[in-house]
Formats: structure tokens, C-alpha cells, sequence
């Protein structure tokens, strides 16, 4: 069945003088999540925004928030951004070892939010082996954290669809796949031809001329290239019919 895909603006790429202003624009434009890129300097050289900005976003925007904690300790800070209002929370898995990963999920979803595993390029699928089952979000990551505005990774888009194809062995129908990093009008088709559910932009709406515009073209080729996908598969499986 075709469900529309999800834009989810960064912004860290918006105006941060006119926070509230740029909320209502992309709410307005369709966006299904404001993409929240926190940063500590540690995991990642850059240095973003902590938990008094994230409550603030959460008293502003009426679309959910979807934290993206590029940080080195996650299990000491995410009950202070799931208490400021974290309604997606994503943890890399990269620095979480032995049964971290595992206790990240529980103490996501013991706050009631929603629990997302991050995956920078080079971290293979299988480390969620043990909690795809029971995961909301999967982020893909197609640039290396720490940065808007740099070039997707060619070939992010088998990482998605092995993830996809984990999600479908372990029965977790409901899973999203997001993908963060370099999606624009020339990527995002092959993204959600092989699954992606939820697109992150950066650069490619706010460093638009008009960014709305720039949000529904994304939304619209990323809908139409799922659609193309589901009837090629139909086309398939009615041919293999036929052939039986
Ligand atoms: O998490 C990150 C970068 O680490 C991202 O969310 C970027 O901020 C997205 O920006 P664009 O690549 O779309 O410009
Ligand atoms: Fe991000």
C-alpha cells in the first residue's frame, strides 16, 4: 500500500534568529518532522545546540521533533532531551557497546517517545540485529556526521534497502527508514525506490531560494518514484503468476 513519504527539515540549517518563523514556513509547506541535529564537538568537530534549545523547539513546533544526538554519551543525556521533549529519539550506534544499544531503546521508550538508531557510512546493518525488532526509526546516514551541506555517498541507498529487508525478516512492518545526509530533487528517487520513508534536508530547503517550494518538490519526486516502485513490483509478481 503507498504511504506518502515524510520531509523532515534540519535546523540546523535554518535561520537561528527566526527559529519560530522558519517552524511555521516548513509546517506550512508540508514537512513531517523538524530534524533536530544535535552535536557535542566530540562524537562529531562541530558544536550545534543542547537541551535548553531542544525545549524551546518542542514549545514552538506542532509537527514532532526528531532528535538526532550525535554525541559520545547518550545514555547520561537522553533523559534530559526526552524531559525537553524529544519525540523521535536517535542514538548512534557507533557508541553504544554490549547491551547499551539495548538499554538506549528501553529507556527511549519507557519516556513514551519514539526509539531511532543512527548508522554512519561505514557502520553495517547488522549491529541492530538485536533491536530491529523492536525499533520505531532506523536513520541512514548518507554523509559523514558533522556538517549540512556536503555531498551525498553514491550507494547509500543498498544500505536502505538492506535495512528494509532486515525490517521485513524480523516482521517489524511499521519500522521508518530516514535518511540524513545530501538529499535533494536529484536524490531522494532512488532513496525512497529503495525504501526510505522519511528524508532529512538541510541545504536543499533552507539554502533554497524558496525553501516551501523546495520541501513540496523533494516531497513530490520522493512519492512519485515509491509509487513506480510498488507498481514494478506488482508488475513482477503478476508476471511470475503468469509464468507458474
Ligand atoms: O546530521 C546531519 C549532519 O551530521 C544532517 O542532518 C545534516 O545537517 C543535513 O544537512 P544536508 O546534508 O541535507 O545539507
Ligand atoms: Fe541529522
Amino acid at each position: 500500500m503507498f504511504q506518502p513519504v515524510a520531509i523532515a527539515p534540519s535546523i540546523l540549517s535554518a535561520d537561528f534568529m527566526n527559529l519560530g518563523r522558519d517552524i511555521r514556513m516548513i509546517e506550512q509547506a508540508g514537512a513531517g518532522y523538524v530534524h533536530v541535529d544535535v552535536m557535542d564537538g566530540h562524537f562529531v568537530p562541530n558544536l550545534t545546540m543542547g537541551v535548553p534549545v531542544v525545549k524551546q523547539l518542542a514549545k514552538l513546533a506542532n509537527i514532532p521533533l526528531d532528535v538526532h544526538l550525535m554525541i559520545d554519551n547518550p545514555l547520561d543525556e537522553l533523559p534530559w532531551f526526552l524531559e525537553a521533549g524529544a519525540d523521535i529519539a536517535c542514538v548512534h550506534a557507533e557508541v553504544l557497546y554490549g547491551d547499551e544499544l539495548r538499554r538506549a531503546v528501553d529507556m527511549i521508550h519507557d519516556a513514551g517517545a519514539k526509539a531511532a538508531v543512527a548508522l554512519k557510512p561505514h557502520t553495517p546493518p547488522e549491529v541492530l540485529e538485536e533491536v530491529i525488532a523492536r525499533l520505531d526509526m532506523v536513520l541512514v546516514m548518507s554523509v559523514e556526521p558533522g556538517f549540512s551541506g556536503q555531498s551525498y555517498i553514491e550507494g547509500s541507498e543498498e544500505k536502505v534497502a538492506a535495512v528494509a529487508e532486515m525490517a521485513r525478516a524480523v516482521g517489524n512492518d511499521a519500522l521508518l527508514i530516514e535518511v540524513d545526509g545530501g538529499v535533494s530533487e536529484a536524490t531522494v528517487e532512488r532513496l525512497t525506490a529503495a525504501g526510505a520513508d522519511v528524508l532529512v534536508c538541510g541545504s536543499a530547503v533552507f539554502g533554497a531560494q524558496d525553501p516551501a517550494a523546495a520541501l513540496a518538490a523533494v516531497k513530490e519526486k520522493g512519492d512519485a518514484a515509491r509509487v513506480a516502485a510498488i507498481e514494478d513490483a506488482r508488475a513482477e509478481e503478476a508476471l511470475a503468476e503468469e509464468e507458474m
